[in-house]
């Protein structure tokens, strides 16, 4: 039988809601913001598959999580569909009683092939990350030649499949930022929202500089000059993103403003990197395991016990204090790709 769910809070009064769990650290891209070539090499050594979290212990961190709260389900990665079978975890982890939604951030560069069995296994969304339209820029940026009309199949494919889809695109400048109207007008004819993310220092290998953030407000000035916009109220609590619509119409665009505008203060988001460890922020130093105490035979209390203990003790807000500029931001970060976006 379900148990009572319970919300959680943490030291800064968060409750815990979302869980956004990593099914592998591997990806079929580079991405220089993320993962770049010349650090994540050929010799690079990625999880052993021993070492991953099986889809039952998947499961049965879901089952748990939902006891305490958790109704958001985000699978990510690395790239999550390079994990073999991955539709098979969605189906599983729907029918955890409790879970009201589940979703999956992707490359898009593997949806077109399986936008429908994940459909069929009980995926609702998917985010899609594209950062250009040009073949060409986007092949620079992704460090693998992968083409945007790929992706863009994917975004199709996955629609069709009957998949909501939005898209994410980190805007860099001087890299991608003549590419933010062409995006806005072509996802605003298709009908997908389009969400553009502030170039963050994720990690310690991405060479991140300020100077090459474009705030939010400056994209929302550029696409307003063009197509008018209107600012719209969040879908809920601790939305990451700031929504605004095409005056007149229900098309819409979103803010993530990590950098400019930090939304620490209402973060619900709890990650589990692919081999186990809760993160309680994107640039936590270290995790704790829950997978030597699911592979030790612990019971369900005692892992929701670790949790809670967990959560009770957090007070991360690491964009509101890059924000204020506080000295003694931490030198090692986990990395994203490790961690999941
Ligand atoms: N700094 C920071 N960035 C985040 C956080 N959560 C998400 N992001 C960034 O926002 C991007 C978009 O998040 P998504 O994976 O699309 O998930 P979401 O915003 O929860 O999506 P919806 O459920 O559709 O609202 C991520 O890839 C990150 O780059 C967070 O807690 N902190
Ligand atoms: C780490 S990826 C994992 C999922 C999948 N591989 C993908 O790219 O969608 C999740 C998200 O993080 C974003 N991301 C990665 N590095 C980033 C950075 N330095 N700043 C902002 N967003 C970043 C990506 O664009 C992507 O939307
Ligand atoms: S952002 Fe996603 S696609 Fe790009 S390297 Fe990171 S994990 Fe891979
Ligand atoms: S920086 Fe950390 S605490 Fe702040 S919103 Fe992101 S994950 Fe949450």
């Amino acid at each position: 039988m379900q148990e009572t769910n319970r919300h959680i809070y943490d030291k800064l009064k968060r409750p815990l809601r979302d869980l956004r769990l990593s099914v592998t650290d591997q990806c079929n891209f580079r991405c220089r913001y993320c993962m770049p070539e010349e650090l994540f090499g050929a010799d690079y050594q990625f999880l052993p598959r021993e070492k991953l979290l099986t889809f039952e212990e998947l499961t049965r961190i879901t089952r748990i999580f939902v006891s305490l709260g958790v109704e958001k389900i985000r699978i990510t990665g690395g790239e999550p569909l390079m994990r073999r079978e991955l539709p098979e975890l969605i189906r599983m982890i729907n029918e955890v009683d409790g879970v009201k939604d589940i979703a999956m951030t992707t490359n898009g560069s593997l949806l077109a092939k399986h936008a429908q069995a994940l459909k069929a296994a009980g995926l609702r969304r998917v985010t899609v990350s594209l950062d250009s339209l040009d073949d060409k820029r986007f092949g620079e940026m992704n460090g693998r030649g992968f083409k945007a009309s790929h992706v863009l199949q994917g975004i199709e494919a996955a629609s069709e499949a009957g998949l909501d889809v939005k898209v994410n695109m980190v805007v860099q400048k001087g890299v991608n930022d003549q590419d933010v109207l062409p995006m806005a007008k072509y996802f605003r004819e298709r009908g997908h929202i389009l969400r553009f993310i502030e170039y963050m220092d994720v990690g310690n290998t991405n060479g991140w500089r300020l100077d090459q953030v474009v705030p939010s407000q400056e994209i929302v000035r550029l696409i307003n000059a063009e197509m008018p916009l209107e600012p719209v109220l969040p879908n809920h609590y601790g939305e990451v993103a700031s929504r605004y619509r095409y005056q007149g119409e229900t098309g819409e665009i979103g803010l993530i403003s990590s950098v400019t505008q930090a939304f620490c203060s209402t973060c619900t988001r709890m990650r589990i990197s692919a081999e186990g460890q809760m993160f309680g922020c994107l640039f936590a130093v270290e995790g704790a395991d829950l997978r030597e105490p699911l592979r030790q035979g612990r019971s369900d209390e005692e892992i929701r016990d670790r949790i809670t203990e967990f959560w009770s003790v957090r007070e991360e807000r690491y964009s509101e204090l890059r924000l204020s500029n506080t000295p003694g931001l931490k030198k090692k970060k986990v990395e994203m790709s490790h961690i999941g976006g």
